[in-house]
């Protein structure tokens, strides 16, 4: 951004640094930057700097309400964007924590955060429990967050923020044990069908999706895994599983492929061939078409006894029950098959 720029033959061009902090998410962004909640623009306390603020102010006020165009100084700005991250993403690793509580002690993970989202100091979004959040952003701006806490001294509040990765990283493998103990103890040479890779529905982006983890664990226990979405390549979900995790900004050629991964994983284009003659089911995305999926035709086509593992809480538990399958879904009262097995962290 170069708002005061003069031409001067003794001096170097004038320049100011402002803080323009995006907030649309994947998925929606056209919507997102059409109608945004808020544009932040953060500027130097100096005239020169507040110059430049308004300078950018008035290109945003072409199409956003004014009052919706806040302006701080650079500190703000920059923190911001950093706590409004690590606040939504700490809903939703509060109301996993609340999920984990809920199957051990009968309550219903959606009906709790329903009741508490109809609090109006509260609110109702972000509020779902799911297997874990993904994306390119919140993982990345918390231990931004945790970063800077640290650099400044201040390494109780690094500790509370990084709790909220910590509570990501438990919930990817308390289902991936969930899935193992539910299927006697062992997914070793079983096939496990892999419903959505993407870290959500509407996206073909897998940075940081929750779906990695998972798969990578049940690999680690040898399963035979089939994947299906239907926006993620083949090359692209089998590159996120040969990657060593913060693997992700080397260039793709150096990236390794293991043999034995390549293997244990194929990847389909039909969530009806992913789950034939599969043992269990883990839904990692909650594309809409897997609501309205054929499940008994699924559910014929499996080994049995037939296991949904519903990372995402999009299918009807009971219907599937009465078709004949073993369901689990985060946070919700567990099937009688489920509550035998032993206790799952
Ligand atoms: N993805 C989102 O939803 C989202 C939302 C809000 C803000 N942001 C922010 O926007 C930025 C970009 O995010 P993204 O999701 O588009 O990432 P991205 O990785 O898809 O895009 C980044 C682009 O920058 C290029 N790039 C990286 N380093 C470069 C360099 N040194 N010189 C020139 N080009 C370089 C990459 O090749 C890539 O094309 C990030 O800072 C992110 O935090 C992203
Ligand atoms: O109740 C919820 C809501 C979301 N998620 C998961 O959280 C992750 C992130 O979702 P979302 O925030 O919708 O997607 P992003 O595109 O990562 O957008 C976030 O990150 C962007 C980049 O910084 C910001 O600009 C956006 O405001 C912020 O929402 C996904 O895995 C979701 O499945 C849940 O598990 N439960």
């Amino acid at each position: 951004m170069w708002p005061n720029q003069t031409r001067s033959w003794s001096r170097s061009p004038l320049f100011q640094i402002l803080s323009n902090p995006e907030f649309l998410a994947e998925g929606t962004a056209i919507q997102d930057l059409f109608n945004p909640d808020r544009v932040l623009i953060g500027g130097r306390e100096t005239p020169e700097g507040q110059k430049a603020v308004q300078t950018l102010k008035a290109v945003y006020a072409h199409w956003v309400p004014e009052d919706q165009i806040l302006t701080t100084n650079l500190w703000s700005a920059e923190l911001s964007k950093l706590a409004a991250n690590a606040f939504l993403a700490q809903r939703i690793s509060s109301v996993n924590a609340m999920s984990a509580l809920c199957e051990a002690t009968g309550a219903n993970v959606s009906e709790v955060s329903y009741a508490v989202g109809k609090d109006s100091r509260i609110g109702p979004k972000f509020l779902n429990a799911s297997v874990g959040f993904g994306g390119s952003c919140f993982q990345k701006d918390i231990l931004n967050l945790v970063y800077i806490c640290e650099c400044n001294g201040l390494p109780e509040v690094a500790n509370y923020w990084k709790q909220v990765i910590k509570i990501n990283d438990y919930q990817k493998s308390r289902f991936v044990n969930r899935v193992v103990s539910s299927m006697f103890n062992t997914v070793a040479n079983k096939k496990i069908a892999v419903l959505g890779f993407a870290f959500k529905k509407d996206t073909g982006d897998t940075r940081e999706t929750p779906a990695i983890d998972v798969c990578k664990g049940l690999l680690g226990d040898k399963a035979k895994i089939s994947i299906y979405d239907p926006q993620v390549t083949e090359d692209q979900i089998q590159r996120d599983l040969a990657m060593n995790k913060f693997d992700w900004d080397h260039p793709v050629h150096l990236q390794p492929m293991s043999p034995t991964t390549t293997k244990q994983v194929s990847v389909t284009w039909d969530a009806y061939e992913a789950t034939k003659d599969a043992h269990g089911i883990c839904i990692m995305t909650e594309w809409d078409e897997f609501k309205t999926l054929d499940y008994k035709k699924i559910y014929d086509s499996m080994q049995k006894p037939a296991f949904v593992f519903d990372g995402r809480n999009v299918v009807d538990s009971e219907k599937l029950r009465e078709i004949g399958f073993i369901v689990y879904s985060i946070g919700k009262p567990l099937d009688g098959w489920l509550k035998d097995m032993p206790a799952v962290a």
